[in-house]
Formats: structure tokens, C-alpha cells, sequence
């Protein structure tokens, strides 16, 4: 079953997270569209990973709601055993299982399901080596013989192997180079195309956020601000200038800009044009 049409894949409302004395989030709302590509940033330890895990239902906030996929998220473990397969979850450094090879890592998340016959598990890995533009060959390896990038892509077949609705990725180009990072960005953009997928992205590559994402979710004083670049551009809060305004911001944006043509990034605040 799909959520109800027009339904966001994601709404967060009133969203509180502490920890002992430490309050990480502090009121958050947040919605998430059907096909969307969510980028979310944000200072070290401004509960980017935190947040991710709440949505899907691995940590429960101290107040708020969540709903995921048109269900209401309970923080028991039903959630994720309700919505199995409907979304999925790429972890930072992919988190593949060292002793099994790729093709059984995809067929981790099919096994969980219990239903799948072993041919058509193998079937699908293969497909989804395929779709993630992996060689054949690398179904039969283990994540130490692949490079950095194919770990990250081998994630992410593990992440589509029950053909979800929304996946989650943290910091998915994190120590790839850049001919590799931009490789898995445009990666996720074809599978945004072929599939439909709805992406929520926690990234500090600010290549990714310029060319990829529709939108942005900044994480600053225990908020969440929302906008598409061009509006957080304008932005006034001093992290939010300082982001998107500094000098690797401006040289990650004039590439986007020049790729995709005009709309590039407004000057700071205070700036001549
Ligand atoms: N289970 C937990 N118990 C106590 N504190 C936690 C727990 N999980 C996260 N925290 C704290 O919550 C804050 C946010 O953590 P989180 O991992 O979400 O940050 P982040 O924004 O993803 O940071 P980074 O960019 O460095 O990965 C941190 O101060 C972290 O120490």
C-alpha cells in the first residue's frame, strides 16, 4: 500500500531529541515530498544522523511525530517490520558485512522477508549490481576487494533490494574523490528517474547539494531551516551565510551553475553584485 496521494513521503512535526542535559533537536518540522531529493546539513553533531534514525524508526525522539510512507512512526520496532522493504537505508561507510560477498549482503534485507526463493534472491542481487552500475563479476566479492566507491554503490543495491519508496543515505560520497563522488550523484539522479525514488541525504559535500538536491534541511541551533539554495542563499543566520557563501560554496556552486545553467548562487548579504 502507497500513502495516500499528495501525501509527503516524510512529515516531521514538533520534533524534540534530548539526550541526559543535552537537547539536540528543539522543536523541528519538516516535510519530505513524494520524488523529492532532500539534502540535509549541518555543524558536526547537529543530530543530522540522529534525525535520519528517528524518521525511520531506530531512535525514539522525547517528543513529536513522525510519519513515514503515510504510517505513523511508534518506535517499537513495528514500524520497521511494518514498513520493511518500502524504504531503505544506506549507513555511513556503507556498513556491508565484511564476511559475506556483495550478492549476499543484497540478499540480507530479502532473506529478513523470509519469502524470497534462493533463485530469485540471486536474480535480484545481480539485477541490483547492475542498476547500481557495478560489473557482474562483483556479486562474487567481498567488500575488501572493492574500492571505496564500489562499497558505497554495493550500500546502496543492499538499500534497493526490496525496491523501497525512499531511501535514506549518510553522507554517501564522504572519502570518495571527486570523479568518484560526482559518478554516485549522478547515479542517484538516474535512479531518481528510473524509480521515483524519494531521497533524504545527510551530506557535507557541497558538489552533491549543488547539483543534486531539490532542497535543502540546514540543522542550526537545534532547528531546521528548509529551502531550495536559492532561498538559503538569502538567509540571513550567520551559519547559513557562512555555508553557502563561503569559498568552496561559491567555487561548488558556479560549477553546478554552469552546468546547469543560470540561478546560481546570489551574493552574500552586504556583498556588491
Ligand atoms: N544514543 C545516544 N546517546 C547519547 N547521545 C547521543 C546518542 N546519539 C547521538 N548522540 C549525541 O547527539 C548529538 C548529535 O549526533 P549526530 O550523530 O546526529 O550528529 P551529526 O549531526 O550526524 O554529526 P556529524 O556530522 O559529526 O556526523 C551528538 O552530540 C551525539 O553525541
Amino acid at each position: 500500500m502507497t500513502a495516500v496521494d499528495g501525501e509527503p513521503t516524510i512529515v516531521v512535526r514538533g520534533l524534540v531529541t534530548r539526550f541526559g542535559t543535552q537537547t539536540v533537536h528543539d522543536g523541528l518540522d519538516l516535510e519530505v515530498r513524494r520524488g523529492e531529493i532532500l539534502g540535509v546539513v549541518g555543524g558536526s553533531g547537529t543530530g543530522k544522523t540522529v534525525l535520519l534514525r528517528t524518521v525511520i524508526g531506530l531512535q525514539r525522539p522525547t517528543e513529536g511525530e513522525v510519519r513515514l510512507l503515510g504510517e505513523r512512526v511508534a518506535w517499537d520496532g513495528s514500524t520497521t517490520a511494518r514498513l520493511a522493504g518500502r524504504f531503505g537505508m544506506l549507513f555511513q561507510e556503507g556498513a556491508l558485512f565484511s564476511a559475506l560477498t556483495v550478492g549476499q549482503n543484497i540478499e540480507v534485507p530479502m532473506r529478513e522477508r523470509g519469502d524470497v526463493p534462493k533463485a530469485l534472491m540471486d536474480e535480484l542481487a545481480r539485477l541490483k549490481v547492475g542498476l547500481v552500475g557495478l560489473p557482474p563479476d562483483a556479486c562474487g566479492k567481498y567488500p575488501s576487494q572493492l574500492s571505496g566507491g564500489m562499497r558505497k554503490r554495493a550500500g546502496l543495491a543492499r538499500a534497493l533490494a526490496l525496491d523501497p519508496e525512499v531511501v535514506f543515505l549518510d553522507e554517501p560520497t564522504a572519502g570518495l574523490d571527486p570523479i568518484g563522488a560526482s559518478a554516485f550523484d549522478e547515479l542517484i539522479l538516474d535512479l531518481r528517474r528510473a524509480l521515483g525514488l524519494t531521497v533524504v541525504m545527510v551530506t557535507h559535500d557541497l558538489d552533491s547539494l549543488a547539483r543534486i538536491c531539490d532542497r535543502i534541511a540546514v540543522l542550526v541551533d537545534k532547528r531546521i531551516v528548509v529551502g531550495t539554495m536559492a532561498e538559503l542563499t538569502a538567509d540571513p543566520h550567520p551559519w547559513i551565510q557562512e555555508y553557502f557563501h563561503g569559498p568552496r560554496a561559491r567555487a561548488a556552486f558556479d560549477i553546478a551553475a554552469r552546468a546547469t545553467g543560470p540561478g546560481g548562487i546570489a551574493p552574500a548579504a552586504g556583498e556588491g553584485g
